[in-house]
């Protein structure tokens, strides 16, 4: 069993129902065999985590979901366990009646659900009522057993998918199960990784149920959760030209912060030279608080251009605003033609004059960005942030990072990663201007669009995560993150 690893192929649920499918045609093995493994995984995996466990209610579903809580519940009834069966409806599939069967053969009485019921006590939930069958949010019956499943306090063990959440997108509908634990089946299903779901996955561990590695290899993975990993050490006799010049824009009257947070971010992401283009207001403070930065006094396009002209790098965007100023300012840098990375304003102005990059570009929108950039809104950029990542990638011809928990990274090509780390203390001002400076850094130290975005993504959540285990995720702010970042960047494990 995998547990909770990075570095995983993530499949859609499409290809893992295919994969069912061959597993059972190509290789022999059919769907009740599969069951009963997954639901000698899943009752493996509780033991584990709940090894006081005695009672134990186990709910099952129409669907062969619900076939392996049944089969869990018979395995856990021959363990001498006190198992409670509900179920919401008679089995709709011939695996999952087999299974009901071989319950009932095994001493255990299934209990149709009813509104109202009370719940025995017990020290673990099995959560079978769902998995890659769902295909609407629930509601009726369904939604009310899982409301009584969280009022009733055990924690749940989640067989394959937390019920309620869609495992293709992450999107989560309706009422669903929060899960203490996920085991999940043959391959991880890339919806349990971003937007709404791991909120309700907890820990996602994989069980193949041992099914020749030839069963996936003939497929490709649809995704890939990032691997956590730093930058090689410098050459000896490395000099600061080496190293690229990054070029941040930005900081509009009101928002120095922004630009300040970025250019320091690039500083400790190891860009060989840091200018900032900003307000001539700002200059002072900036010299006073960072006079690594070289910070410039840009009131127009006319003081711009000699600095587009040093620079290899461009990060625009954090505190630019809209105004003339700010689209000034936005249009030259653009049209110089130099690799960047666009944040915050720089995507509101993009989505008023959409363009397609030819020079090396990554974007880097939160949702609500992200919906201008697509013309859609928010709601439907969360309901498939693979499609809506995947779309904007297309349509601006860039590397697109669309932020929020499991953020993914997107390519033109197709390809496709997703953050596995992160955590909502980052949920705080700041965090994503910090984010445009390490990718900016790291595309000045030569990596290539797709590179950058997926190390500066992972490096960014990693010390988001260290710096919250120090002293919580509640006023987290975004400076705290640069000391960790410099550490993960030089290659210390996270853990
Ligand atoms: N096949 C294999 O080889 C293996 C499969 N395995 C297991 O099977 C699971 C997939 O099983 P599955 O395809 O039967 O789908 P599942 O998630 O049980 O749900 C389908 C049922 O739910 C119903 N339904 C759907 N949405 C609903 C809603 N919102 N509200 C109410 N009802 C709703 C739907 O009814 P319908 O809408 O079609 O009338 C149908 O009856 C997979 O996750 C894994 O656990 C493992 O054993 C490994 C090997
Ligand atoms: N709940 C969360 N889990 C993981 N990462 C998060 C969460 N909330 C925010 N983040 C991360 O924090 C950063 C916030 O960026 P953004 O929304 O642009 O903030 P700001 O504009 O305030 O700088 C993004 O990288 C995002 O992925
Ligand atoms: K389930």
């Amino acid at each position: 069993m995998q547990i909770d690893r990075a570095d995983l192929d993530l499949y859609t649920v499409e290809q893992a129902r295919m994969l069912d499918r061959r597993a059972s045609e190509a290789f022999g093995m059919p769907g009740y065999t599969l069951m009963r493994r997954a639901a000698s995984a899943a009752f493996a995996a509780l033991l584990g985590r709940w090894p006081q466990a005695r009672r134990l209610l186990v709910c099952c579903g129409p669907g062969n979901n619900g076939g392996d809580g049944y089969q869990l519940a018979a395995l856990a009834c021959d363990r001498g366990l006190e198992v409670t069966l509900i179920e919401l409806a008679a089995p709709a599939s011939g695996d999952a009646g087999r299974a009901r069967a071989a319950c009932v053969e095994a001493g255990l009485t299934p209990v149709r659900w009813q509104l109202g019921m009370s719940l025995p006590e017990v020290e673990v939930i099995v959560d079978a009522l769902f998995g890659t069958g769902l295909k609407r949010a629930l509601e009726g019956e369904a939604a009310a057993l899982v409301q009584a499943l969280a009022a009733h306090g055990a924690p749940v063990l989640a067989l394959d998918v937390p019920s309620g959440v869609n495992a293709d997108t992450g999107e989560v509908p309706g009422p669903a199960v929060r899960a203490a634990l996920t085991v999940t089946f043959i391959v991880a299903k890339r919806g349990l990784y971003t937007g709404a779901a791991p909120a309700h996955t907890g820990p996602v561990w994989l069980d193949d149920l041992a099914l020749p590695a030839a069963l996936r290899e003939a497929l490709a993975p649809d995704a890939r959760l990032l691997a956590s990993a730093g930058l090689p050490p410098r050459a000896r006799d490395a000099h600061k030209g080496d190293n690229g010049h990054v070029l941040a824009v930005g900081g509009e009257h009101g928002t120095a912060g922004a630009i300040r947070l970025c250019g320091e971010a690039a500083l400790r992401c190891g860009a060989g030279l840091v200018s900032v283009a900003t307000r001539g207001a700002h200059l002072s403070a900036l010299n006073a608080a960072r006079p690594e930065l070289m910070a410039h006094a840009v009131e127009g396009v006319s003081e711009l251009g000699p600095l587009l002209a040093r620079a290899t790098t461009l990060a625009v965007g954090p505190g630019l605003g809209q105004g003339a100023w700010g689209h000034a300012l936005w249009l030259t840098a653009l049209d110089s033609g130099k690799p960047l990375v666009l944040d915050a304003d720089g995507l509101n102005l993009l989505a008023r004059a959409p363009r397609r990059f030819t020079q090396p570009a990554v974007l880097t929108p939160h949702p609500g960005e992200a919906a201008r950039l697509l013309g859609g809104d928010v709601a439907e950029v969360q309901a498939d942030r693979f499609a809506a990542a995947r779309a904007l990638a297309a349509r601006y011809q860039a590397v697109v990072v669309l932020k929020g928990a499991g953020s993914l990274i997107a390519a033109p090509d197709g390809r496709l990663a997703v953050c596995p780390w992160g955590n909502p203390g980052m949920a705080s001002g700041g965090m994503g201007d910090l984010l445009t400076g390490v990718i900016a850094a790291l595309l000045a130290q030569h990596l290539t669009p797709w590179q950058a975005a997926c190390l500066g993504v992972g490096l960014h959540a990693r010390a988001g995560d260290l710096a919250a285990a120090e002293a919580g995720e509640r006023g987290l702010i975004a400076s705290d993150l640069l000391l960790p970042l410099r550490r993960l960047l030089n290659g210390a494990p996270s853990t």
